[in-house]
């Protein structure tokens, strides 16, 4: 692709779909109106005992994935809570992620950490679909709006991780008022992830914002290298959900635990999925 900021085709793809939601889901139903679990106190609970804060993310597939996973979304979310994540972000597109509104619904009433909605919402009557503890505002997508739907998601109680992918995006969500930002290191034009993406960003992003590394986070090795840079949260999907997901959640949410201890974590009993984290 010549032009860095045309998109992959894709995530135009996603985007096309995602506005024919939008027009289907526009007038319908009322606007929710959710009390959210708290995804600050979510995490501090989790540094608290020694846990690197993680999202585990339910993604059955994705536009990079081969393949799909077919098993019960809310099992796979339990064994991510069983594996120590802070929180849990569920997709809930359709067409291109495997995700639904009623998977989202039924891992929240499965579990009690914040559920991040995972989508992409370019109009305000997408955040009516469902309740969820935290939406996703995508910068690059939603431009000249974020102001609007930040405030709109707000009005109905959601909290909001606003997604960025570079410093332009980055003064975006701080002009419009966002407490909690998501560095992307997965570029849109291209689809691929460098981690520097995440490390040329955080030095610009204020101490008080809550600031989440998001993608292409795949051993404890990159867990580190994302809190050396400043990370306070990790978004992690496809490592987390390639085999076993409450040992691979365990592996990356003890990544400084274990690199104190000099311990392998796969040494640990990972099969038992109902064990609550320590
Ligand atoms: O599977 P990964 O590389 O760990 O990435 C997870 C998450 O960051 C990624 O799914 C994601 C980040 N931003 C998004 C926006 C929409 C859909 C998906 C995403």
């Amino acid at each position: 692709m010549d032009d860095p900021d045309e998109l992959a085709p894709a995530v135009r793809s996603i985007l096309s779909a995602a506005r024919d939601r939008a027009d289907a889901a526009a007038g319908a139903g009322e606007a929710v109106s959710v009390s959210p679990r708290d995804l600050s106190a979510a995490f501090e609970r989790a540094e608290a005992d020694g846990r690197v804060p993680v999202i585990a993310e339910v993604k059955p597939t994705s536009p990079t994935t081969e393949g799909s996973r077919e098993d019960d979304p809310v099992a796979l979310a339990e064994g991510m809570v069983a594996g120590g994540a802070a929180a849990l972000s569920v997709l809930t597109e359709p067409e291109h992620f495997g995700g639904s509104v009623d998977t989202l619904e039924r891992v929240r009433d499965a579990v009690d950490v914040p559920v991040l909605r995972k989508d992409f919402v370019v109009e305000e009557a997408q955040l009516d679909a469902v309740e969820s503890d935290v939406v996703l505002l995508i910068a690059r997508f939603v431009g000249d709006d974020l102001p609007d739907l930040l405030a709109a998601a707000r009005d109905r109680g959601f909290q909001v991780l606003v997604e960025v992918h570079d410093r332009e995006e980055l003064e975006r969500a701080l002009d419009a008022g966002a407490t909690t930002i998501g560095v992307n290191n997965r570029d849109l034009a291209e689809l691929v992830v460098d981690l520097g993406t995440f490390e040329s960003v955080a030095p610009h992003v204020p101490d008080d914002v809550t600031l989440i590394a998001e993608s292409g986070i795949g051993s404890p090795a990159d867990v580190r290298r994302m809190r050396a840079a400043g990370a306070d949260a990790l978004l992690v999907g496809s490592a987390i959900m390639d085999g076993d997901v409450a040992a691979n959640t365990r592996e990356l949410v003890r990544a400084e635990a274990d690199e104190d201890e000099d311990a392998d974590p796969r040494l640990d009993d990972t099969t038992d999925t109902t064990e609550t984290p320590t």
